[in-house]
């Protein structure tokens, strides 16, 4: 796990020993394809769908700040994101400075702020004394994320860890999940970013009978390697593919390699060694095999 700060530590609550700061890890989660399903209670609205929760991810730190201020540091920047500041204030902690940094980059299909939303919702029930349950967390955070706009199941995944399948959308005690019961080395490329805000706020009816299809698919074979032909159709079937992912993902499959776009991102997946064998120079990792977690007084 990377330190999230690099100063001194200085969070001393009841939560930590003074030295140790409650830190959460949570997995990136990369989204093959999914279905859009709004809904008023934010609880109940997300997505279905299928992705990969990452060995890379997000670690995070909160300290308590001058009452009022909500700020995020993300690799050291102050950032303007929005889940999770809305965590801290479903919270009702006032005032806070939360520390990330992240081994995968933002806005590229990898849901960086479901990672930050989740890690801060876990840090600061941590830090602030909180009595709310890991359910009761992963509700704040996906509800944050949800209504910030920026994404609709990473939460639900980043929390399960391994390769998640969301049957069912929403938050715990409304979705359903499954996984598909298998590992893998994963490479990633990436080449952009795409905001995953504008393609929400858009038409997502097309995207979300692709996302069905690919769904059905996958339930009749729950396996990586249909995990990942059900994700390229998708992206094609749902118009989310670029002309330079649709090339990289050609070369893996021209080297006899599997991979695909993560949603919603400039980015290609690929398992085994599909990239890098086609000649490009991913970044590596494997599924993680759990979900986001917290580590107290260095436990
Ligand atoms: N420089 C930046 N580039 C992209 N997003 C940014 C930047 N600064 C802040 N943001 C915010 O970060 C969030 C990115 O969310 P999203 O696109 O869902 O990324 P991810 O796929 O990593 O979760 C949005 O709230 C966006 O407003
Ligand atoms: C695909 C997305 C809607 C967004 O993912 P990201 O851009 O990584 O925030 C995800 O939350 C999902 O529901 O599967």
């Amino acid at each position: 796990m990377s330190d999230p700060d690099d100063r001194p530590t200085q969070v001393g609550s009841d939560a930590g020993d003074g030295d140790r700061p409650p830190t959460a890890f949570v997995p990136a989660h990369v989204t093959g394809f999914f279905t859009a399903e709004p809904a008023n209670d934010p609880t109940k609205a997300g997505s279905t769908g299928a992705g990969l929760a990452l060995s890379d991810g997000v670690t995070v730190r909160v300290e308590p700040a001058t009452p009022g201020t909500y700020e995020v540091l993300l690799d050291r920047e102050p950032m303007d994101i929005e889940a999770p500041k809305r965590v801290l204030q479903a919270l009702r902690v006032d005032g806070a400075r939360v520390y990330a940094r992240s081994e995968v980059p933002l806005a590229s299909g990898f849901g960086v702020s479901g990672a930050l939303a989740l890690g801060t919702a876990l840090c600061a029930n941590a830090v602030f004394d909180g009595e709310l349950s890991e359910n009761e967390l992963v509700t704040v955070a996906h509800g944050a994320e949800v209504q910030a706009g920026t994404g609709l199941g990473d939460v639900v995944a980043q929390a399960r860890g391994g390769v998640p399948v969301r049957l069912e959308p929403g938050a715990p005690a409304e979705g359903v999940m499954d996984g598909i019961p298998a590992r893998s080395r994963v490479e990633y490329v990436t080449l952009g970013e795409l905001s995953t805000a504008e393609v929400l706020s858009g038409d997502t009816e097309e995207l979300t009978h692709a996302g069905e299809r690919a769904l059905s698919a996958l339930v009749q074979e729950p396996t990586l390697p249909r995990f990942v032909r059900a994700s390229r159709r998708f992206a094609r079937e749902a118009g989310l593919l670029t002309d330079r992912v649709r090339d990289v993902v050609l070369d893996v499959s021209e080297a006899d390699g599997s991979g695909a776009m993560a949603m919603l991102g400039e980015t290609v997946f690929a398992l085994g060694t599909g990239l890098s064998d086609a000649g490009h120079d991913p970044s590596v990792c494997r599924v993680h095999p759990t979900g986001a977690h917290l580590t107290l007084d260095g436990w």
